[in-house]
């Protein structure tokens, strides 16, 4: 469920009309709703209790310092993957034990950025990180508390682009050589192990891939203990999918989800965290944008938005389906027409929808994209100078700007012309 409900006629979010906030703002924007955001972190604080547990946005799904304070302030803790996420989490207010350090890369200068600043806990992908962040943690003399990121080998069932927990990925140590590292991990300087860390993908929309790896977790606590480990903190993770259009199946509601959860390893006397980001932020933004013309072409009409490709890539590179809905409500009895739905950027891949039925609509007409909170802003670009889209955040009936739109002075301004050219 979301807040972005048509009332008289016309899109709202909350309590606000949209049309009035791109009569201030402009077209493009991304606009979220405070009330969805609350509601979704809750439906997952609601469902892992009565257990201990963090619930960690990734901020990699929306990162602007506005939400993570909204969020920050509810309890939530956060899950960052650079230093630049680190900063913005504290930023928003949040304190160093209520955040987590994921990613495959993370550098020295990253690592005593969160050591110095206060870090829940590093979760660690690799012996040669283990070993650079106990040099870094002993060089600063600290403790750096670390969980070990095992890679189950399970198949997510998702996009392949977002899959992470097969043995081909990137992602974790393979479980079967967990006794090992974790031993070494034991052993050297600054390094307190405090638990596991699993994240088998994103979007997705079947529980067994989550019980499949969370069996693998439950088994290796026993072992690591038998081992003489003190495993006492779980992190399993984000990756719970959400309905992207309204006719289709919808995934497994976070309460199913909390209750495999409670069912796998809910008996092993250990605090949980998960790391959700999309189910948080991705029913609780719009993309909102205009008509620039409606142009008939060879077998099909094209409607050009004033979003692109640049604003909202998810379609463009993983072939995603977005709803896509006029801001007035089309009359019951008016007919829809296939149309491909594309943005101004020079590529044939900047298309939204090929031959989506849509009702007519005509120059100037604001258009919105459903489920965009979650990798829509925070993975746009300039690409083809077309400015960031501004954010706006509504809390019931107030709205506010909470990423300006920059200027092209601020946008030529960054480029330099070497003395010598
Ligand atoms: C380590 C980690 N945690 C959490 C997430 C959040 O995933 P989602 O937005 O699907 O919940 C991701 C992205 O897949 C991730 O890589
Ligand atoms: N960017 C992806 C999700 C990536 C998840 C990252 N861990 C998407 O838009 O679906």
């Amino acid at each position: 469920m979301d807040h972005f409900l048509y009332r008289n006629g016309a899109l709202h979010a909350e309590d606000v009309p949209i049309a009035d906030i791109a009569a201030q703002v402009g077209t493009p924007f991304y606009v979220y709703s405070a009330a969805t955001l609350t509601r979704h972190y809750h439906l997952f604080t609601e469902a892992l209790s009565p257990l201990p547990h963090l619930v960690c946005f990734a901020i990699k799904s929306l990162s602007n310092v506005a939400v993570l304070k909204l969020l920050g302030d509810l309890g939530a803790g956060m899950d960052v993957v650079s230093g630049g996420e680190y900063r913005r989490a504290r930023a928003a207010g949040v304190p160093g034990d209520r955040i987590v350090f994921s990613g495959v890369g993370k550098t020295r200068e990253e690592m005593r950025l969160a050591l110095t600043g206060g870090i829940r806990q590093f979760n660690v992908e690799s012996e040669p990180e283990l070993r650079a962040l106990s040099e870094v943690a002993a060089s600063l003399g600290v403790t750096a508390p670390i969980t070990i990121r095992v890679n189950p080998d399970v198949d997510a069932r998702t996009h392949e682009k977002i899959a992470t927990g097969k043995k081909e990925n990137k992602f974790g140590i393979p479980i079967a050589r967990a006794s090992e590292v974790y031993a070494e991990a034991a052993a050297l300087p600054g390094i307190d192990v405090v638990g596991i860390d699993v994240h088998i993908g994103s979007q997705l929309t079947e529980l067994e891939p989550f019980e499949q790896a969370y069996l693998k977790v439950a088994d290796l606590t026993h072992r690591l203990r038998a081992e003489g480990h003190d495993i006492r903190r779980l992190d399993l993770g984000g990756g719970l999918g959400i309905p992207y259009t309204r006719s289709n199946e919808a995934p497994p509601l976070p309460t199913d989800y909390g209750a495999l959860i409670k069912r796998t390893v809910g008996d092993l006397g250990c605090e949980v965290e998960i790391e959700p980001g999309r189910l948080i932020s991705g029913n609780a933004g719009l993309l909102v944008t205009s008509v620039i013309y409606v142009k008939k072409g060879e077998g099909r009409d094209f409607l050009i938005l004033d979003a692109a490709m640049n604003d909202l890539v998810r379609p463009s590179m993983y072939g995603a389906h977005h709803d896509i809905v006029p801001v007035i409500e089309p009359a019951p009895a008016v007919p829809v027409q296939p149309f491909d739905v594309v943005g101004p950027v020079c590529e044939t891949g900047d298309t939204f929808a090929k031959a989506r039925e849509m009702p007519a609509v005509g120059e100037g007409d604001l258009i919105a994209f459903r489920s965009a909170g979650a990798y829509g802003a925070v993975m746009a670009s300039e690409y083809n100078t077309r400015p960031l889209v501004p954010e706006v955040l509504v809390k019931g009936d107030h709205f506010a700007v909470i990423r300006e739109r920059p200027t092209f002075d601020e946008i030529l301004n960054r480029d330099t012309i070497p003395a010598w050219l």
